[in-house]
């Protein structure tokens, strides 16, 4: 397994141990959560552990259901008590960037009906500044191509997210657009302004969300209280 493989699941292994007998757990996307949804399921397995997982993707409810975990969907539960996701970029206020995966919108969804939120991810993703991963949007297909053109005439640099010569299209059947951002100086002021353009579902500036963080060290996994 590469180094940051062990790392990622490493965090995995460690934000398991957070979930308790009983509790309905919203279920992340990305390759560290993968490590955390088999550990899981393993949990499930072995100590009959009866919880609800609450997926923000659809390849994470088919890897829980196959491991044996129970889902329902975010509108069939009444709360959520904590959601363990990844993250692929995470400052020192601990604003995040998410949707490398394509998943950000279930994953606002889902976060922001939670009690509680955990991000995990390998050191690599903690930054001074937010911005040298470019920000996600999931956007509406009808009109995309001149948001597009809005979008690059604020110098925000957008690029379709392509897969090949087809569109990556979300679960929602949405585009994604990715702005090559370099830094973000104001990120609340961004969101702001993003929040408002006509055609963007949803960006994947995740800002005062997340309670807690797991990092993957070298010298093993670090939890850190963010809120
Ligand atoms: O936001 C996400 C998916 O939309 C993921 O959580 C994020 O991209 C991190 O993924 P990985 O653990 O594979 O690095």
């Amino acid at each position: 397994m590469r180094h940051q493989d062990e790392l990622k699941r490493s965090v995995g292994e460690a934000a398991v141990k957070f979930i308790e007998d009983g509790m309905t757990v919203g279920l992340g996307t990305g390759s560290t959560v993968r490590f955390m949804v088999d550990a899981l399921g393993e949990r499930v397995k072995s100590e009959h552990l009866s919880i609800v997982g609450v997926p923000t993707s659809e390849r994470t409810r088919e890897q829980a259901n196959g491991l044996g975990i129970p889902t329902k969907g975010v509108d069939e539960v009444d709360h959520i008590d904590l959601t363990i996701d990844g993250a692929d970029e995470i400052n020192r206020a601990f604003q995040g960037i998410k949707g490398g995966g394509a998943a950000h919108l279930w994953e606002k969804i889902v976060a922001i009906n939670s009690d509680k939120n955990m991000w995990i991810v390998d050191s690599s993703k903690m930054v001074d500044e937010l911005g040298t991963f470019p920000l996600p949007l999931e956007v509406i297909p009808y009109g995309s191509q001149q948001l597009l053109k809005r979008l690059d005439a604020k110098g925000y640099h957008p690029k379709f997210r392509m897969n090949g010569d087809q569109y990556v299209t979300t679960d929602s059947n949405n585009y994604v657009i990715d702005l090559h951002l370099g830094e973000i100086k104001e990120p609340h002021a961004l969101a702001l302004e993003l929040d408002q353009m006509t055609g963007i579902v949803e960006h994947g500036l995740f800002l005062d969300l997340v309670n807690t963080v797991i990092v993957g060290r070298e010298d093993g996994p670090q939890t850190i209280q963010a809120r």
